[in-house]
């Protein structure tokens, strides 16, 4: 991959880093993002760095081996990115946020482990689809990596628990619709709870899976 290819990914990933972070999507120095390079290693966000302020050249990046080639140390979730993008090989990006609706349902008890969010609404079970919950790990540990790892083959987005979600995508525009869908449709879900909410119907789900498939 050109070293001007790398710079716009570098760039883009800071655009929509800020635009994230301005819609208020994820705070303080939360949250991460990374795109698949095509040499097999990855650009990454630095550990501590706040997405509304990246700087494209201090972005991380890593060789296929993990190894930090330039940039900044990265993110400390870099053993939960490369887990997902293993088991994912159809995904060039990842974007992990601390969104508070998401976060919100990753706190509930009562969520479905399976799947925390039902399908509510078409665009919904398009972009995201099933949501499994992936226990309470400190950030940073390696067995969130592993925790994923399980899951992630059939799964384009897993959640957190008492943490946040994290998104793949075909590129890194896909990841961040996806992340922005998951939220929205969080907020409904919250904004529902205790109405017994008319979800889609196992057939319109299966209708929409055939019509539009999922990364
Ligand atoms: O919640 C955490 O600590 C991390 O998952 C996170 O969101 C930010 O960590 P860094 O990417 O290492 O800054
Ligand atoms: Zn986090």
């Amino acid at each position: 991959m050109s070293a001007p290819a790398i710079n716009a990914l570098r760039d883009q990933i800071a655009t929509l880093g800020q635009s994230l972070f301005d819609r208020g999507l994820t705070m303080g120095s939360s949250g991460n993002i990374s795109v698949r390079l095509e040499d097999g290693g990855w650009l990454m966000t630095p550990t501590n760095a706040c997405l509304g302020r990246l700087d494209p050249a201090r972005i991380s990046r890593l060789d296929r081996d993990g190894r930090l080639l330039d940039g900044d140390k990265p993110t400390k979730e870099h053993f939960l990115h490369t887990a997902m993008y293993q088991e994912r090989p159809q995904s060039g990006a990842i974007v992990h946020l601390h969104s508070a609706h998401s976060v919100a349902v990753s706190c509930l008890p009562d969520v479905d482990p399976c799947d925390c969010i039902p399908p509510l609404t078409a665009y919904y079970v398009m972009r995201v689809g099933r949501l499994p919950l992936v226990p309470y790990h400190i950030p940073g540990d390696p067995g969130l990596g592993d925790a994923v790892r399980g899951l992630a083959g059939r799964h384009s987005a897993v959640l957190l628990a008492n943490h946040g979600p994290v998104v793949a995508g075909k590129s890194l525009e896909a990841a961040v619709y996806a992340t922005e869908e998951l939220e929205e449709t969080a907020r409904l879900y919250l904004l529902l709870r205790g109405q017994n909410p008319r979800g889609l119907s196992p057939e319109q789900v299966a209708e929409l899976e055939a019509r539009f498939p999922r990364d």
